[in-house]
């Protein structure tokens, strides 16, 4: 035993001498003439190739470090270091140090070197590979390429995740970014189970879809609308998509931004994996068109500065030949009113995939009583079941609630005298309503978080954790009452047009149907000269949504298609009616004497 470590030192001291006293070029020689008579072939990987920086000699120290503890031959040396960019320590090897990895049973030989050049200054450093010369196809064609695609993964999931925001004008993003230490992942977001998982699957097909993209030849990108009302988890779930696929934030502030050229110059600045956040994309800024971004006096004293983003600029920057300037982008807008969204903004293809975060269902209840008590059931439930089927309340005052104390029993009594209180509140306001409007339409359609918006409001208030007002069953659909009608009709004339909708949730598809309805609804009780090209196109929107999740509401389209068509002949004719009126009142006034001119 002791004869064999003398001999393992011997050829050590040896090795280590041999590469510190014969000088590089020599070493190669030697190597060269010596593999002539072997059946092994050697691959130099460089840190530097053709001038620029060697991808495969980085994805090199990772995966070899990585995988440093589970080789066949463990290295006896290693470098282990760890900086504020990553998560755990990693590992590399060390100067002259060998490790044997296996890939398809094939032994792969990899050592690694340095040489300091005194004359330049300059260290070069490099990893050489050994195996058998007939694996030389297996090596090319898969082993390397699975090494950089790994390596590519283990970073990855290494890195910490960093939130980025603007500086204004072109000072770009903040430089360093800071760390996002956001504790909110999938496991923590209490959201509907199935429309979680929606947004993962998605999350996951984008992710994998590198090739796909590429086959269609459509940019690799996603965007989605996240909507629904302040303290819903917008936020939350921004950070929990961030977290799944540790991707970098950057948070764009429109206003700050102060023109379409800027925003191209952070757009170029911004790093591949990662997500651009436009947060309340309604109220951070008024997207006009180019010609309308004039100093608006609002009166003699306030000057209000105009948007200096203008909408084509946002466009452009989505979905034209910039954005195909990064891989594995996100685009995130959020907003608590969708229906002061250009719809131009909101077509597939920018925001692909639109989320409505409602508010507190049971089933989001039952997640926030796991995260924050440790409760998965409790004889408090049922009351608080009901009393939620109620009261509009968000998960933020309910997460509030059960912060108050760590008891179960109390901290659910609490919430219970919580939502009472809130019931009444939202009642009193109720009759304020009713009473004010005399129309039961007009105040049960009014959301309490925004009660100027109704067209956000017909759609908003739809989710059925949402009704305010009594609910009825038509078929097997729970719709609210004033809507039941409408789908009775709409029933009886397209069968079920849910029948083949891509959710099997029948709580889903009654959103939809009160979605859907809730148009029908507006159609009829608006006159057409009241109906704006905005309020259409957002409708158009909306049936477009339900017609990507397979609703068959291809004749409510075309309605609407006909009416957009319409208004311009309905305003041209207002318009001669006015002229036609005034002619009349001029001739009228000019034979009373009346006009200008005469008195
Ligand atoms: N769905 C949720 N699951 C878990 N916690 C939530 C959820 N929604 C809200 N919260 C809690 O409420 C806080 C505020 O929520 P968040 O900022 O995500 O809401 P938001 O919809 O983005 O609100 P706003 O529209 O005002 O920006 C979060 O920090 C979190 O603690």
């Amino acid at each position: 035993m002791g004869s064999t470590l003398s001999v393992v030192a011997s050829v050590a001291i040896l090795r280590s001498s041999f590469n510190e006293f014969v000088p590089q070029e020599l070493r190669t020689y030697l190597w060269d003439f010596s593999r002539r008579f072997s059946s092994e072939l050697a691959m130099v990987v460089e840190q530097s190739h053709e001038g620029s920086t060697n991808d495969l000699f980085n994805a090199l120290v990772t995966y070899l470090g990585s995988n440093a503890f589970s080789a066949s031959t463990i290295p006896q040396r290693l470098a282990v270091g760890k900086n504020e960019s990553m998560k755990q320590l990693t590992f590399g090897l060390d100067k002259n140090s060998e490790i044997v990895d296996t890939f398809h049973g094939v032994k792969m030989r990899w050592a690694y070197y340095s040489d300091y050049n005194s004359a330049l200054h300059y260290e070069l450093r490099w990893y050489e590979l050994r195996f058998h010369k007939q694996h030389t196809d297996m090596v090319k064609n898969k082993y390397l390429p699975y090494i950089i695609d790994l390596a590519k993964r283990i970073k990855d999931q290494n890195r910490v995740v960093k939130f980025y925001t603007t500086r204004g004008g072109r000072d770009g993003w903040s430089s360093k970014g800071i760390n996002l230490d956001h504790p909110m992942t999938f496991e923590t977001l209490a959201m509907d189970g199935e429309l979680k998982q929606v947004v993962i699957e998605d999350l996951n097909n984008f992710i994998r879809g590198k090739e796909y993209y590429r086959k269609i030849g459509k940019i690799w990108k996603r965007g989605y609308l996240l909507y629904g009302p302040p303290g819903t988890g917008k936020s939350s779930l921004i950070a929990a998509m961030a977290n799944y696929l540790n991707f970098d934030i950057y948070n764009l502030n429109l206003a700050a931004v102060n023109s379409d050229s800027s925003l191209e110059y952070l757009l170029l600045h911004m790093s591949n994996r990662s997500i651009l956040v436009v947060e309340d994309i309604d109220c951070s800024i008024m997207l006009h068109n180019r010609q309308s971004a004039e100093h608006h006096q609002l009166d003699q004293n306030i000057t209000v500065r105009p948007p200096q983003v203008t909408l084509s600029g946002l466009l452009n920057a989505i979905d034209g030949l910039l954005s195909c300037c990064g891989d594995e982008r996100i685009v995130v807008f959020t907003t608590n009113y969708k229906d002061r969204i250009d719809p131009a903004l909101l077509r597939a293809g920018r925001m692909d995939m639109h989320v409505y975060l409602s508010y507190c269902t049971f089933s989001t209840f039952k997640q926030l009583a796991a995260n924050y008590l440790d409760i998965w059931d409790h004889d408090l439930f049922s009351p608080i079941e009901k009393l939620i089927g109620q009261v509009q309340v968000t998960p933020a005052e309910v997460a509030g609630e059960l912060m108050k104390t760590k008891d179960p029993k109390a901290s659910l009594e609490a919430l219970i005298t919580f939502l009472e209180n809130k019931a009444n509140d939202q009642s009193d306001q109720q009759h304020g309503n009713d009473s004010k409007d005399g129309h039961q339409f007009q105040s049960s359609s009014k959301s309490t978080f925004d009660p100027a918006d109704k067209v956000s409001a017909a759609k908003e208030e739809k989710s059925p954790a949402v009704v305010a007002s009594p609910s009825m069953k038509v078929s097997e659909y729970t719709i609210k009452a004033e809507l039941a009608p409408i789908l009775e009709a709409v029933l009886t004339k397209y069968g079920d047009i849910c029948a083949n909708s891509s959710s099997k949730s029948i709580q889903f598809r009654s959103s939809f149907l009160e979605i859907a309805c809730g148009i029908i609804q507006k159609l009829q009780i608006t006159a057409l000269k009241d109906l704006t090209e905005l309020e259409l196109k957002s409708m158009l929107s909306s049936v477009h949504d339900l017609e990507s999740l397979n609703v068959e509401v291809s004749w409510l389209h075309h309605r609407l298609d006909e009416i957009l068509q319409a208004i311009p002949l309905i305003e041209h004719c207002a318009v001669s009616r006015e002229e036609k009126r005034q002619d009349v009142q001029e001739t009228t006034e000019c034979c009373s004497g009346k006009s200008n001119s005469v008195r």
